[in-house]
């Protein structure tokens, strides 16, 4: 059976002046599988990433996403064809509680679907109380959002990504400056949120998707290296001498 494909890209190239930061990068990503971005420093996840997110318009190639093809569409009508992302820089309102970010953040996709959502908008907060719950941070629901710990806010963070009830989540190095047990935390709460979504993941560290991951895509200078499943990348010579820094 052929694999159900919601996001592929065709010959992806971006160039900041001379410089080609991404090659010719074609990959395809399965439809409720966790698939991981990772590469040596420079290798070219963070531009990956924003070309796959809408930040950046490829210099050629495209993005398709559910067979529409997405490569220059403006950033806002991302959410609209069912793509969400989580930043490294924390997004959410600090003076507001973590309760009120996911409300305001349901508001919003309420107020897009339907003008007159005011009457929609009561069943709001139980709908946040359970994607604060989700991401579990449920007991913080009524402290402002400054007051959290770093691991709670990016958990706050993807309870906001989600609230617009993506069909595609993606994430740019979720654990990034976490401790050893927020870490555990955060990996904890992808595991259980790839069990019922499509998730995107970029990371730096390779030890940490490998255990979680469905299929792992290796970039390396800008190209892409290998793509498979975990086994096949450990597997994989190429990206041994990558990752040992033999070049
Ligand atoms: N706006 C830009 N202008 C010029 N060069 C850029 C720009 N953004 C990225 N680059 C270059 O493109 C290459 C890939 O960068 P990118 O940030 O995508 O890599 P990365 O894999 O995310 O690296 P890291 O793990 O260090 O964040 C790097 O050599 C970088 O210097």
């Amino acid at each position: 059976m052929a694999a159900d494909i919601i996001l592929r890209t065709e010959r992806l190239t971006r160039r900041f002046g001379k410089f080609t930061a991404l090659n010719d990068v074609s990959v395809e990503f399965e439809r409720g599988k966790l698939t991981s971005i990772i590469g040596p420093n420079g290798a070219g996840k963070s531009t990956f990433f924003n070309l796959l997110s809408g930040s950046f318009a490829p210099s050629s190639g495209r993005v398709v996403f559910d067979g529409v093809d997405v490569s220059r569409l403006r950033q806002h009508h991302y959410a609209r064809v069912g793509v969400a992302k989580s930043f490294q820089i924390t997004n959410v309102f600090p003076a507001f509680t973590a309760l009120e970010n996911v409300r305001v953040a349901l508001q919003a996709g309420v107020a897009r679907l339907n003008f007159w959502g005011r009457r929609d908008a009561l069943g709001l907060e139980p709908r946040a109380r359970d994607l604060l719950q989700l991401v579990g941070i449920a007991q913080h629901a009524a402290r402002p959002a400054r007051e959290l710990a770093h691991g709670q806010q990016r958990a706050l963070e993807i309870a906001i990504a989600l609230a617009a009830d993506p069909k595609l989540l993606l994430m740019d190095e979720p654990t990034a400056g976490m401790s050893p047990e927020e870490t555990r935390t955060m990996m904890a709460l992808i595991e259980r949120l790839a069990s019922e979504r499509t998730l995107v993941l970029v990371e730096h560290k390779m030890k940490m998707v490998m255990g979680i991951s469905d299929r792992i895509v290796v970039l390396h200078h800008g190209e892409l290296l290998a793509a498979g499943t975990p086994a096949d990348i450990r597997a994989n010579d190429e990206v041994r001498r990558v990752y040992l820094g033999k070049h």
